[in-house]
């Protein structure tokens, strides 16, 4: 199996409210959705993750086939079941409940590392989700990314803070700790806020620049995202959205902003590519479903 960026985390299956008590079943697991949004960019993708034997799992299975996402690393619990989240809104946006504890993915172990498919890879894609749910995934993200490093693989990390996963102190150790490790850092304003407690946008790119990172693009909201690498930084401004429900626009930000820096090695013009993506995939409900394809990408660029 080879593919251009290969995501490692847990796949969940999405009940979303569309009005009160009205549940509507579509599909998330930031890593999951950032492997679709790549592969709906043109980038070939796989997921590797472990699932339980029921039938939330075969339709996890069932998406990535329709979404032409290599699964065929995922691996069967016998045992342990499929994760499952749920979206409520509010004035505030968005807020998720899990019923992910003890789940499949959760036992994953370094031990079931397809280190072929790793060392074959353009980027490996984790995050601070991969790394919450246990402390076998915890220690499974790292040997993935030790994996890729020693291959020259490219490796990228959104932070995902869930702080109903893990507690913000062990948070902060384990993703300051990976970001010693990654070459894409791609945090959202928010979350490195809490995890690095700086304010200013810009100085938040530099310290993830001095972890390590060559490569930082921090994402804003509806304001876009600054982008730096080398010596350049620079505000990449977003396009005005027509906001339904943002679950999941980070992902699709991450998707396509590495699907497009495979193809052109520019990571501002990536990043432009990148913001359009995530405000289209803004304008309706659910983390999968409104992450548009590269046509609707490019036609939004054009106009
Ligand atoms: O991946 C997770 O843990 C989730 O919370 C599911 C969502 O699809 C994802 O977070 C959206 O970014």
């Amino acid at each position: 199996m080879t593919a251009d960026i290969l995501c490692l985390g847990e796949p969940l299956v999405e009940f979303n409210e569309a009005e009160p008590g009205l549940w509507c079943e579509g599909f998330g697991g930031d890593v999951s959705n950032v492997a679709v949004a790549a592969r709906r960019q043109g980038a070939s993708s796989a997921i590797v993750t472990r699932l339980g034997n029921d039938g939330f799992g075969d339709a996890l299975m069932e998406l990535w086939r329709r979404e032409d996402v290599d699964a065929s690393l995922v691996e069967r619990d016998p045992v342990a079941q499929t994760g499952l989240y749920f979206v409520r809104h509010g004035p505030e946006g968005h807020s998720f409940e899990y019923r992910r504890a003890g789940s499949a993915a959760a036992r994953m172990t370094p031990a079931q590392l397809p280190l072929d498919a790793i060392r074959n890879a353009r980027i490996l894609h984790l995050s601070g989700i991969t790394q919450a749910i246990s402390a076998d995934a915890r220690a499974t993200g790292f040997a993935a990314i030790d994996a890729a490093r020693e291959a020259g693989v490219r490796v990228s990390y959104d932070p995902n803070l869930r702080l109903s996963l893990w507690p913000l102190e062990e948070a902060r150790e384990t993703i300051h700790r990976a970001m010693e490790r990654v070459d894409i850092a791609l945090p959202g304003l928010e979350d490195a806020r809490l995890l690095t407690g700086l304010d200013d946008p810009k100085e938040i790119v530099e310290f993830y620049r001095g972890l390590g990172a060559s490569t930082v693009a921090l994402t804003l909201g509806a304001d876009g995202a600054l982008v730096a690498h080398g010596d350049h930084i620079e505000t990449i401004p977003s396009r005005p959205a027509r906001l339904v429900d943002a679950t999941g626009a980070g992902d699709c930000f991450d998707g396509a902003f590495l699907a497009r820096l495979l193809q052109t090695e520019d990571p501002w013009e990536a990043a432009r590519y990148a913001v359009v993506a995530a405000a289209l995939s803004v304008e309706s409900r659910g983390a999968v479903a409104p992450i548009p394809t590269s046509d609707r990408v490019l036609a939004a660029l054009s106009n």
